[in-house]
């Protein structure tokens, strides 16, 4: 460690072909550094004394200052990434929504564009406390000046590691097993870091240790651990072994550190020197726990607003799992207000969700589980798609997690599919249909997220297949304030061609405090003029306009209710699925058939339940009807007819009341009360 003041400039001979591997240092004064006409002078100097011709400072185009790090007297650089701990850690400038308005330049700027739009200031929450929240970390490693790794943050600019052991963001696991690692590695001068700084000839060859990713298990405070190695799998890699075996040692079956320990084999590949992740399936390997020829079995187990989920090395998972899970309960809340706001209390036969970079489908299954135990529909489905197909499996885990402990709710289908954004949205359907939900947490690009496409502004495509869609509320998580706007604009834009959408709520969260990121949450609703034709549609998959009940019109109406063979029919909406709890089917037909018998000898009419979960088969269909569950009236004249309908519409409107007070009994509300609705004429 040099004293506060002084500064090391590392420096090579230029020649690539140079045996030299272990760089000349030269120490300055911090002053000298900064001055890059003395910083040169030393470089040559160094070079001239070591007769092997003129060397550079590496690695090139690096900004003297940043050689503060190496000066400082503090171990921590992750000032030198953008982080501001240190300065805040004490003082967290955020304590409110206000503060966030005044002063967080994302929220300014989205602040900014709400005002423009004449729109409110932006919601945001404040989390309780900003410290600890860390519970991923990828991390870089590399040489120090003395040689030995350092693991960090790569300096703002440039490829320099600054280490960052002891950032107030880290989970104490994630510190705790940073402890752990960094002294193994001390102890091991065997394993070798990666330098960005040598020439390509040994980036691509040597076997060195390029990252490390940490995830801590809040539950257990056991953190698994990733080693990227660059490094064929199947190569020889003795110093690799070394240093898990000092982790983990090979009798113990268990640690108290580490949850698991894998290896990332990262094929070397000079055209995709800053791309972290492998693209070749056995790139990944379990190393601890031992498995069968290193399967993949250790998953991170995590507890999300009540939903056990687990997480898997190769897929995403989110940072901050506090905030998450704020963000989780915000969009459970949004999307109970819109459906219900739509739909009204009628109810529908399958809610239909699509989800576009799903991970191992959080947020997918989060919201389909919302849906299910709100009991609002028949059944749910959820499509949950990401470019990453190594989600799959995780998210049949949660999916079967998840549903397996909840006896009560709406049948549930989910799916996944290893489909990037753009192919997902090709046809926005999720499982049997179109899709009436879209759930969209998309990287920092947005819409535009990996568009490959020309000649189109990247994400414009993407904005109009989601217009031109059946959608009527996306749930638009981002991290890109920028991209989002963007996006926003082009789903509300009245003038796009297709119904516009609303922004109806936007929500920031401070996901990485200390930084100027910020995460969003939009809530977007169709507008109301553009539900109209989408209702309709609905409406119109029966060939039936229902319309409330009324005394004096009934029967009286330009509808030609008589048919050819002289019978007078109509048709009662029941308006709440047979699959409720509340057992609408036996209500409406009374203990059995008592009240169709007792209208029925009062009036003379017939009548029958069809439709979904009236159990009646269709002669044509030689199934139930997939119309909504309807009651059926056929009257022999006019005087039958108007007491049959009469009476029905007393009976249906004891059966709602009973609705409203049984699902009230259970803890909920019903927002909008069913109403007696009618189709006067023959049913198609
Ligand atoms: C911000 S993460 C969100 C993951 C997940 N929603 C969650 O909350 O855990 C973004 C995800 O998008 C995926 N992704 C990146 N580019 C994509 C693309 N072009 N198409 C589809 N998915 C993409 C990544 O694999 C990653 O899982």
């Amino acid at each position: 460690m040099l004293c506060p003041g002084w500064a090391t400039l590392r420096c090579r001979p230029r020649a690539a072909e140079s045996t030299h591997r272990n760089p000349s240092l030269v120490v300055l004064p911090l002053d000298a550094a900064r001055d890059p006409r003395l910083a040169s002078a030393a470089v040559l100097a160094v070079g001239l004394l070591r007769s092997s011709g003129p060397h550079r400072a590496v690695p090139r185009g690096r900004r003297i200052d940043r050689l503060q790090a190496r000066a400082s007297s503090t171990p921590l650089g992750c000032h030198l990434w953008g982080c501001r701990c240190q300065a805040e850690r004490d003082n967290y400038p955020y304590k409110a929504a206000e503060d966030f308005q005044q002063s967080h330049p994302s929220v300014g700027l989205l602040s900014r564009w709400r005002r423009r739009e004449g729109a409110e200031p932006v919601d945001v929450y404040a989390a309780p406390s900003p410290l600890g929240y860390r519970t991923r970390a990828k991390l870089a490693v590399g040489p120090s000046p003395g040689g030995a790794p350092v693991i960090g943050l790569f300096a703002r600019g440039t490829f320099e590691v600054a280490r960052c052991r002891g950032c107030a963001v880290f989970h104490p696991a994630i510190d705790r097993a940073l402890a752990v690692l960094e002294a193994a590695l001390t102890a091991l001068p065997g394993v070798q870091p990666f330098d960005h700084a040598e020439p390509e000839s040994w980036r691509v060859t040597a076997p060195a240790l390029r990252y490390v990713e940490l995830t801590a298990e809040r539950q257990t405070g056991l953190v698994q651990l990733v080693l990227l190695w660059n490094g064929e799998r199947g190569s020889s890699a003795p110093a690799l072994e070394e240093l898990i075996e000092k982790l983990w040692p090979l009798k113990a079956t268990e640690s108290d550190v580490w949850h698991s320990i894998l290896v990332h084999w990262r094929a070397p590949d000079p055209s995709l020197q800053r791309e972290m992740r492998s693209k070749r399936p056995d790139a990944w390997q379990q190393c601890r726990p031992r498995t069968r020829r290193g399967m993949l079995v250790a998953t991170v187990r995590e507890v999300l607003d009540g939903l056990p989920f687990v997480f898997g090395a190769q897929s995403f998972q989110q940072a901050n799992m506090g905030v998450y899970e704020q963000i989780l309960r915000d969009m459970k809340a949004a999307l109970q207000s819109e459906i219900s706001a739509f739909l009204g209390s009628e109810g529908r036969g399958t809610l239909r969700l699509l989800e576009l970079c799903g991970g191992v489908g959080a947020i997918g299954l989060s919201l389909a589980h919302a849906a299910a135990i709100s009991k609002a529909f028949a059944s749910v489905a959820l499509l949950s798609t990401d470019i990453n197909p190594e989600g799959g499996t995780l998210f049949k885990a949660n999916a079967s997690q998840i549903f397996s402990d909840i006896k009560e709710h709406s049948a549930v289908r989910t799916e996944f599919a290893p489909l990037s954004l753009h192919a997902a949205l090709r046809n926005v359907e999720a499982l049997d249909g179109p899709a009436e939900v879209l759930i969209v947490n998309p990287p920092r690009s947005g819409l535009s997220a990996r568009s490959w496409r020309s000649g189109r502004p990247a994400g414009e495509e993407e904005a109009q297949q989601i217009r031109d869609s059946a959608v009527r509320v996306i749930i638009y998580m981002s991290c890109g304030p920028r991209s989002f706007m963007q996006d926003a604009r082009r789903l509300t834009n009245p003038g796009g061609g297709t119904p516009p959408f609303r922004l109806a709520s936007l929500r920031c969260y401070d996901l990485f405090p200390f930084t100027d990121h910020i995460e969003t949450l939009g809530v977007f609703v169709r507008e109301e003029a553009a539900l109209a034709p989408l209702q309709s549609q609905v409406e119109s998959r029966d060939n039936l306009k229902w319309l409330p009940w009324d005394e004096t019109s009934f029967a009286r109406n330009s509808t030609p209710a008589r048919r050819e063979r002289g019978r007078w029919q109509c048709q009662f909406l029941v308006g709440i699925e047979a699959s409720h709890d509340f057992g609408v089917v036996g209500r409406v037909i009374g203990y059995r058939g008592s009240n169709m018998k007792r209208i029925a000898g009062a009036s003379g009419a017939k009548m029958r339940l069809r439709g979904r979960g009236s159990g009646f088969v269709e002669a044509e269909l030689g199934t139930e009807s997939e119309d909504p569950l309807m009651l059926c009236v056929s009257a022999p004249d006019v005087k039958s007819y108007r007491t049959a309908g009469s009476m029905i519409h007393d009976l249906f409107t004891e059966v709602y009341t009973a609705f409203v007070d049984f699902v009230e009994f259970s803890g909920e509300a019903v927002a909008t009360p069913p109403k007696v609705l009618v189709h006067e004429g023959a049913r198609d």
